[in-house]
C-alpha cells in the first residue's frame, strides 16, 4: 500500500482561541498572579475547594515559607498558554534538614502504629482523593499541561496506589524457615526501612506530578516509613495538595514533609541522599540525574529505588491485527503528548504490513485536535515547556536530514512555544536521535525491518529498559519475543501496561528496583530472629 497522500504531511491544528487570547493576556496576568494569594489563584482557576491550593513547603505538619530567602520563588507555569499559576518558596538546605528531622521524630511513633491502623488513614486518604477528583485533575491538568480527561485520569491512577498500599500494609507477612537444628526456630519478620529516627526521601518529575508521588508515598506511609518529598519544580501544587488531603485523612505531622526548590536543587538532593538520617532514596527521572543520586547515596549505602528513563520499542510483526496495533500504538507513543516513559520511542515495522500501518497510524494522527487541556474538544495538549519542544525539534530535524520522511506533523507552533504537532515519520534509520535516545515527545518514529532476529537485536540495542511491546498473533512468537526483549515490562497486543497492582519498572539504566504490586517490600526490611534454647 502506497504512504499517505501529501495534503496529509504537514497537517497543522491550530491552537483553539482560549489558548491565543491567554497568550496575549500573559504579561498582565504574570503580574497579576505575583500578587495573587492562594484565594486569588484558585478563584481565578476555578476550583471547588480552594483550600487545596498551597503555596507553601509543607514541614511537620506545618505550611511554611522558606527560611532563607523567603521571597525568592519558584514559579509554575500553565504550559497551554505560558500564564503564571503561583509560587512555591525556594526552599533549602536549612528547610531540608527541618523536614529531615521532623520526619525522624516523626517515625518514633508512625513506625510503631498497626498495620490496620495505617490502613485506616490510607484508606481515608484515598477517599479523600476521590472526593476532590475534579479539584485534583485540574491541578494536574493546570501543572503539567495534559488534558483535563489526562488530569482526571492521572488523578484516578494515582489515588489507586493509596488504595492497594493501604491493602498491602497488613499483609506484610513475615515467614517461618525451618532449620537444620533442632534447638533452633528461625522467623522472619519485616520492619520500616531503618528502625529509630529514620526516614526516607522521594523525588519525582513534572509527567505525573501526582501519580509519581504515591506510588512511593502509599508505599512508604504503609510500610511504617516517614518521608521527606521533593516535588518537581514545574509541578509543586499537586504535591501540597496531596499532602493537604493526607492531613486531612488523619496522616500525622511530621509523616510528610514537602521542599520546594527549584535553583537550590543540588544542595537539597545531596543533603537528601547523603544524610544518616535518610535510610531509602526513592527516585523518578531521567537517568543522568539517577545516577548522580545513586552515587551520592553511596556515601552510606542506602536502599535505593530507581525509575529512570526509556527507549521502549514498539513491534508490529506481519502476523499482527493491524488495526489494534495502530490503536496500541496511538495510545503508548501519544499518551501525556508522549511525555511518559513507557511511552514507545521507536516503532518497528514488519516489511510487508509497513506502508499499510504507517497510513493507517497517520491518519489517525492527523485527526488530533491540539491546544488547550481545559477545552473539551482538545485530544492533545501542549510539552511541559520550551525546552521539551526544542529537544524534539532536534530529534526530527536530525531523522529528516538521514532521509526520514514527514508524514504528519513535524514542526512546532508559534505561540506559545509549548506546543509540537503530533507527527509521524517513516523510514528513520537506526542511528537517528529519535532511535538512539529518549524523545519525551509526540513523534511516532517507524522504521522498517525484515525478521524477528533482526528486530529483536534492533530493540535491544540501547542501554536503558523499562518497557517494551509488541503485536503479533503466534503464540509461539509471543513467548520468544516477550523472552528476550531486555526490558522490565513487556506489553504483547497492548499499549498500555500501567496499574497499581503491577510490578513497575526497569532493567539496564532505566532503574532498580520495583513500585506497584510488592513494592512495599522496597520501604521494609527483614529481619531474622533465631530462636535458640529451645
Ligand atoms: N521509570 C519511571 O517510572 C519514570 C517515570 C516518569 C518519568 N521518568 C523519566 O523522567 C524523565 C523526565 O523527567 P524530568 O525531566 O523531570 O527528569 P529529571 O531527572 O530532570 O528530574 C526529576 C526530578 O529530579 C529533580 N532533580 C534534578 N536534579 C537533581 C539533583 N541533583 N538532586 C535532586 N533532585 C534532582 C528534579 O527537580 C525533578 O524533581 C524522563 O527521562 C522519564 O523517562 C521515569
Ligand atoms: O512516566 C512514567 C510513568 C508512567 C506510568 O506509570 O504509566
Amino acid at each position: 500500500m502506497p504512504l499517505p497522500p501529501p495534503s496529509l504531511l504537514l497537517n497543522v491544528i491550530a491552537l483553539g482561541p482560549k489558548a491565543a487570547a491567554a497568550t496575549r493576556r500573559k504579561a498582565t496576568s504574570l503580574t497579576l498572579c505575583r500578587m495573587a494569594s492562594t484565594a486569588n489563584f484558585a478563584k481565578v482557576w476555578g476550583l471547588k475547594d480552594q483550600s487545596l491550593i498551597k503555596t507553601q513547603g509543607y514541614i511537620d505538619g506545618k505550611w511554611v515559607d522558606a527560611k532563607e530567602g523567603g521571597t525568592i520563588l519558584v514559579t509554575s507555569e500553565y504550559p497551554a498558554t505560558d500564564e503564571a499559576l503561583g509560587s512555591v518558596p525556594e526552599m533549602g538546605l536549612a528547610e531540608t534538614k527541618s523536614a529531615i528531622a521532623a520526619a525522624a521524630k516523626a517515625f518514633e511513633t508512625w513506625g510503631k502504629t498497626t498495620a490496620k491502623s495505617r490502613h485506616d488513614i490510607l484508606m481515608k486518604f484515598y477517599g479523600l482523593m476521590q472526593e476532590h477528583h475534579e479539584d485534583l485533575g485540574k491541578i494536574i491538568t493546570l501543572e503539567n499541561g495534559k488534558t483535563l480527561t489526562e488530569g482526571k485520569g492521572e488523578n484516578a491512577y494515582s489515588s489507586s496506589f493509596i488504595e492497594w498500599y493501604a491493602e498491602e500494609a497488613v499483609r506484610t507477612y513475615g515467614e517461618h524457615i525451618p532449620s537444620p537444628f533442632t534447638n533452633i526456630r528461625n522467623v522472619v519478620i519485616k520492619q520500616p526501612v531503618g528502625v529509630v529516627r529514620k526516614c526516607s526521601s522521594i523525588m519525582t518529575p513534572w509527567n505525573f506530578p501526582s501519580a509519581m508521588i504515591t506510588r512511593k508515598l502509599g508505599a512508604a506511609l504503609a510500610a511504617g516509613c516517614t518521608t521527606v518529598i521533593k516535588p518537581p519544580p514545574e509541578t509543586p501544587f499537586s504535591a501540597l495538595a496531596l499532602a493537604e488531603l493526607s492531613r486531612r485523612a488523619g496522616v500525622p505531622d511530621g509523616v510528610i514533609n514537602i521542599v520546594t526548590t527549584q535553583k537550590n536543587v543540588l544542595e537539597v538532593g545531596r543533603e537528601m541522599c547523603e544524610s544518616k538520617t535518610v535510610k531509602k532514596v526513592s527516585f523518578t527521572g531521567s537517568t543522568a540525574v539517577a545516577k548522580t543520586l545513586y552515587e551520592m547515596s553511596a556515601s552510606t549505602l542506602k536502599k535505593v529505588s530507581i525509575e529512570a528513563g526509556g527507549n521502549a520499542p514498539f513491534i508490529v510483526f506481519d502476523d499482527a491485527d493491524i488495526d489494534a496495533a495502530v490503536e496500541g500504538a496511538i495510545a503508548c507513543k501519544f499518551r501525556g503528548s508522549g511525555q511518559t516513559c513507557v511511552c514507545a520511542n521507536r516503532i518497528y515495522v514488519q516489511s510487508s504490513v509497513y506502508a499499510d500501518f504507517a497510513s493507517r497510524l497517520a491518519e489517525k494522527v492527523s485527526a488530533f485536535k491540539v491546544g488547550n487541556g481545559l477545552d473539551e474538544k482538545t485530544t492533545h495538549g501542549p510539552l511541559i515547556h520550551e525546552k521539551a519542544v526544542s529537544k524534539v525539534k532536534r530529534h526530527v530535524d536530525d531523522a529528516v536530514s538521514r532521509g526520514a520522511q514527514v508524514l504528519v506533523g513535524g514542526q512546532s507552533l508559534p505561540s506559545p512555544g509549548t506546543f509540537y504537532v503530533p507527527t509521524v515519520l517513516a523510514d528513520v534509520p537506526a542511528e537517528a536521535l529519535l532511535n538512539t535516545e529518549e524523545t519525551f515527545g509526540p513523534v511516532a518514529a517507524l522504521t522498517k525491518f525484515e525478521t524477528e532476529e533482526e528486530v529483536i537485536a534492533l530493540a535491544n540495542n540501547t542501554d536503558v529498559g523499562l518497557a517494551g511491546y509488541f503485536y503479533s498473533r503466534d503464540v509461539g512468537r509471543v513467548w520468544r519475543v516477550a523472552e528476550a526483549l531486555e526490558v522490565g515490562m513487556v506489553g504483547t497486543n497492548t499499549g498500555l501496561i500501567s496499574h497499581a497492582t503491577i510490578p513497575f519498572g526497569g532493567v539496564k539504566e532505566s532503574g532498580l528496583g520495583r513500585e506497584g504490586g510488592h513494592g512495599i517490600e522496597e520501604y521494609m526490611n527483614q529481619k531474622l530472629i533465631a530462636f535458640g534454647g529451645i
